[in-house]
């Protein structure tokens, strides 16, 4: 799914207009129609409904959800916010619609003293301000917003298309904005929903599709998409009948250190049940016993050293590997660095780098330039930042993200809640499967496993990165349906990773 800006949102209302039978009232009767049946579904009238409108088009749905409403036995109380004396013409109409049958029920807001006391059980609607927020919000309609929050523990609030003060394309740098349970987004995914900076804002955000021109859709390049299970369903390749072991690859993971040898397994583990043909496993020598017994299915190379990976490099001259995955549980040893570099020398394709593979390439960065094009990086927002530096907020690492991948000719995966995937022709895809539960240690590593597995399976970069990181949340959400975010682990990952393939594509 395409993440639209702004400024494309409205070239898309009006493509919309433009190309078919449909007024922008007719389209604002639309949205908020979706809005109201929402609502419907949601609650019954026994709640009372206040909602707040500002003078633009999100006050025009507003406006529309009021009068849907009423019409359906509610009880609605619309407030309008007088910040500015003019108004956008269809909240002009819908106004005067409302007006028509239901005149009691509107009044003015001038003041934080015409905040309404709300009674028990009340819903509130925000549809203060929408896509069209160009500025920060000041004197007392910040009042008003600091008064809806306020009702937070109280009452239910469910903002119009986007939560008012939030700008759909960034960081939030504001302080007066709505802090949603719900928000009722129109036909995109905003930017802003995204961000770990605005967490506190969107709450759960359902988008309500309202029929945008498809031509509009299809034909605007975006820079960043939302991943989704069609997006998989284009990439997943079912495996041929005839396959034999040697068709989906040898791959090859270097993992491991004394004291860290869960984290090779998990990975092992995880790059086996994602489909790899072969799995060489090159570990300490503290780690044979460890890995042979742990994992049956895994062939084992050790290295000279008893407790650390320092002799890797020697393995990729020896057999024909289809990838390499390296860095869970490596520890960053001189040794380990100088192998690592010998490896860049010598390996030209893409290959998966990790935990301490990145921390080395952060402490000797000349390493960055010998990355092989198409390669993965699998940096949490503490690597990214010792590999790439500090960013001033969420929306400049975002760019600095980019800005690598392309210069880099390589695959970053930021990972958080809404993992960000940078491709090396700028575009970004965010991932959003997976869940808190799968803050525990050794997830991390299990997505390193699943991705070396969809690589050497002769999946592009681009296609396991995309597979790898939503199957990857999958396996963890369904960990978390049958296991609950506290109890599951990142064994449980892998454990549900074959569902994942089953239901999740
Ligand atoms: N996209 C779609 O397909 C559809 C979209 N629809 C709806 O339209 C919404 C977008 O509407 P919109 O463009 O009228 O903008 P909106 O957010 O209502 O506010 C703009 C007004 O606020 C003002 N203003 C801005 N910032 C301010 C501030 N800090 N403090 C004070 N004032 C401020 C600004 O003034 P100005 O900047 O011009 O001075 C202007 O008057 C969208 O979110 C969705 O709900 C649906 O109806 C139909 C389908
Ligand atoms: N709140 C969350 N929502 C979704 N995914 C999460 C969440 N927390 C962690 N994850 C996922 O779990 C993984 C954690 O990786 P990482 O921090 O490297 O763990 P480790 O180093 O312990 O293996 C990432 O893929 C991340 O996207
Ligand atoms: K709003």
């Amino acid at each position: 799914m395409k993440i639209f800006s702004a400024a494309q949102i409205r070239e898309a209302d009006a493509f919309t207009i433009a190309h078919e039978p449909i007024s922008s009232s007719g389209l604002m009767e639309r949205a908020a129609g979706k809005c109201a049946a929402w609502l419907e579904d949601h609650y019954s009238p026994v709640h009372p409904v206040y909602i707040f409108c500002g003078k633009g088009n999100n006050g025009g749905d507003g406006l529309v959800i009021a009068r849907l409403l009423l019409d359906h036995g509610y009880t609605v109380r619309t407030g309008i916010l007088q910040y500015s004396p003019k108004a956008s013409a269809d909240q002009e109409l819908k106004l005067q619609a409302l007006q028509e049958h239901y005149s009691s029920t509107v009044y003015d807001i001038g003041d934080i003293s015409d905040f309404p006391a709300l009674p028990a059980n009340a819903i509130i609607i925000d549809a203060i301000f929408g896509t069209g927020m160009s500025r920060p919000i000041e004197g007392w309609t910040a009042g008003i917003i600091h008064l809806i929050n306020d009702q937070r523990q109280k009452h239910v609030i469910i903002s119009v298309d986007m939560p008012s003060g939030l700008m759909a394309d960034e960081s939030n740098r504001h302080t007066a904005v709505v802090q949603a349970h719900y928000t009722l987004s129109f036909e995109f995914y905003k930017l802003a929903f995204l961000l770990r900076e605005n967490a506190p804002y969107a709450g759960e955000v359902h988008i309500l599709p309202i029929g945008l021109h498809p031509d509009y859709i299809t034909q605007t390049p975006a820079r960043y998409h939302l991943s989704d299970r069609e997006i998989m369903r284009t990439i997943y390749r079912p495996r041929d009948p005839f396959a034999h072991k040697g068709t989906y690859g040898h791959a090859l993971l270097i993992a491991g250190s004394y004291g860290k040898m869960g984290a090779a397994i998990l990975s092992a583990r995880a790059c086996l049940r994602a489909g790899a043909g072969l799995l060489s496993c090159h570990v300490p020598q503290c780690g044979y016993d460890i890995m042979q017994i742990s994992e049956p299915c895994a062939m084992c190379i050790t290295d000279e050293d008893p407790r650390y990976n320092t002799h890797f490099h020697q393995d990729i001259t020896n057999t024909n590997y289809k990838a390499i995955g390296i860095g869970p549980g490596l520890d960053t040893q001189p040794g380990t660095a100088k192998s690592f570099e010998h490896l860049l020398s010598g390996w030209q394709r893409p290959m998966v780098i990790d935990a301490d593979a990145l921390n080395l390439i952060s402490v000797y960065p000349f390493l960055l330039a010998r990355i092989p094009a198409g390669s993965i990086l699998t940096p949490h927002p503490k690597e990214f930042e010792r590999l790439f530096g500090p960013s001033a907020n969420d929306t400049a690492r975002l760019d600095l993200l980019s800005k690598q991948a392309v210069s880099l000719q390589i695959y970053i995966i930021l990972k958080g809640r809404y993992t960000a995937i940078a491709c090396p022709d700028g575009a970004v895809y965010f991932n959003n499967t997976g869940n808190p539960g799968m803050a525990t240690g050794g997830s991390g590593d299990v997505l390193t496993g699943i991705l070396t597995g969809l690589l050497s399976q002769d999946y592009s970069p681009k296609a396991a990165v995309l597979l790898g990181v939503w199957l990857h949340g999958y396996a963890g959400d369904l960990a978390a349906a049958h296991l609950s975010q506290e109890a599951m682990t990142a064994t449980d990952i892998i454990s549900w990773l074959g569902k994942a393939f089953q239901e999740g594509i």
